[in-house]
This record gives C-alpha cells, structure tokens and sequence, in this order.
C-alpha cells in the first residue's frame, strides 16, 4: 500500500548564511501493508519525526520515493484521504476558538459531506472515541489531555483515511490514560481496518500495539522485526532498547499498565 524507496533527507545547518548540510535520513526503504500496524522505534533525534514529515508529504525527500498504491505522496491524488495525522501535541492540534464539533465538522465538510450527514457522523465519532455529545459544546482548554487526544484521534478517523500516522501520540499521557488510549486505537482499527504508523521511542507502547517494529538509528534502518517475535531482534541497538524498556517495566519507572502482558511478549 506505502512503498518507501532509498528515502533520502538532509537540512542545512543553523544561520542565515550556513552552507553546512547534515545529512538526517539515509536509504531508508520499507513498504507497509493495509491494515498492518508498523512502529518506528529509535532514540531522540534519530530521524523518526522528519520521516513522519515526509510520508505525510509535508516536506520532500532530497531522493527516492514514497508512493502511495503506486501515486507519489507529493502528489495531491498520491495522500487526499489516505493518510491524516496524530501528533504529541494534542492541545495545539486542535484549533483554541474550535469548539469540538467545528474541529470535527471541518475535515468532514472538507471531504464534502454536508448538513445531517455532518452531525451524525459527529456523533458516531465522539461516542466511537468514549466521549458522549456533551463534549460537542466543548472548547479545547475545557477537555483534559486524554479526552483532547480523543477529540483528535477521532478527527484523524473521520474521513477514514487508509493510514493513520501517530507520532508519539501516546507519550505525554500518563499510564492508565495512555493505556486507554493504545485500547482505543486497537479497537478503532478493528472496525475500520485502516494501518498505522506509530512513531514512539516507548518499545512496551509500541509492542502493544505494532505487528512490526522498525528500529531507527541515525537516519538509518537498523532492522525490521514482528513485534510477536522479539526473539528474533539481531542487532545490538534493538537489543539495547528492547532490554532497557524491561529495565524500566520492572524497576516500577514504566509510564505504562498492563506490564506482564507487555514483558511476556518483549522476552
Ligand atoms: N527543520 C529542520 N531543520 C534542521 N534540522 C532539523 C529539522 N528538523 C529536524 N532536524 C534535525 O534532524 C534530526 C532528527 O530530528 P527528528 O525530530 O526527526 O528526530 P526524532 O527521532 O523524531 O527525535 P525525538 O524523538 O526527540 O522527537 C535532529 O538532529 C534535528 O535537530
């Protein structure tokens, strides 16, 4: 459905006149399939954000491609409905002056359904997401984090995009709201059998919830495994984070619940 072929990406460095170049992505390749979860796993400043970037097309790789069933992703065509976005930073995803129903109500008016059909697809999308229609009043400082993320994840589903890329979505949340959250997104990808890209650097999050786990390190793919077979994980990198996400489970840090099902599937 996604191929990614030999992505390249570099920014220049700092200052106006700075001709410097770094290089943060390097021949990155790697296809999803429809309806798989594909997780990309890398410590902070490994590339993980920028490659979000561009497969939603918001910036261009300097080289190779990224397609969409075979239409480019920069190509208006290649993502218009295929791919939308959950981000980190739910309270400014959404618009302050929007009251939940606007921020809802606009990607579906975008996507030119009108009138009734808006209010009751408002409806279905507030109640899929936990949240009844007393929050269709509501204003973004009026909701908590957990709740905001709602009201975001449901405007990503509204127009039942193909793909829902999730980068560190969960992460500011804490446990048992996060917890919530990853049982929210598992539940919603049953009943519209759409495939995520969960970027994280929480490994327990996203062996929760991936099929596959891409380990990420300095712009470069280290490996590609199933996030069913761990025991499979080659590379010392992945190694390292897979053994210091247990470290945390079971020193008590871990910001997540459901802990043995979680260490279980990690040994
Ligand atoms: N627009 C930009 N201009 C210049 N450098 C950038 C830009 N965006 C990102 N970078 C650099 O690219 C590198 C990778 O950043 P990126 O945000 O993709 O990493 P990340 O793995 O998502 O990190 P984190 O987990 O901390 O969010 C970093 O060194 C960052 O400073």
């Amino acid at each position: 459905m996604l191929t990614v072929d030999q992505v390249e990406k570099s920014y220049t460095g700092g200052g106006l006149f700075s001709r410097t170049s770094k290089k943060i992505l390097h021949n990155i390749s790697f296809a999803l399939e429809a309806g798989e979860v594909l997780g990309i796993i890398g410590e902070s400043g490994s590339g993980k954000s920028t490659l979000g970037r561009l497969l939603l097309g918001i910036e261009k790789p300097d080289r190779g491609t990224i397609q969409f069933e075979g239409i480019s992703i920069g190509e208006r065509a290649g993502r218009r409905g295929k791919i939308s976005a959950v981000f980190q930073d739910y309270t400014s995803s959404i618009h302050p002056y929007y009251t939940v129903e606007k921020a809802l109500a606009e990607p579906l008016k975008l996507s030119g359904q009108k009138g009734r059909e808006v209010e009751e697809r408002i409806d279905l999308l507030l109640r899929q997401v936990g949240l009844d229609s007393s929050y269709r009043k509501k204003y973004p400082h009026e909701l908590s984090g957990g709740e905001a993320q709602r009201v975001c994840i449901a405007r990503a589903v509204s127009t039942e995009p193909q793909c829902i890329l999730l980068d560190e979505a969960v992460s500011s949340l804490d446990a048992s709201v996060q917890f919530q959250v990853l049982e929210l997104l598992k539940k919603l990808k049953e009943s519209y059998g759409m495939s995520y890209i969960f970027i994280t650097h929480d490994i327990q999050a996203a062996v929760y919830l991936c099929d596959r786990l891409m380990f990420v390190r300095n712009g470069q793919i280290v490996e590609i495994v199933s996030a069913h077979q761990l025991t499979d994980v080659r590379s010392e990198y992945s190694n390292d984070m897979l053994r210091m996400a247990l470290r945390l489970a079971g020193s008590g840090e871990d910001r997540s619940v459901d802990l043995e099902n979680r260490k279980e599937r990690i040994l």
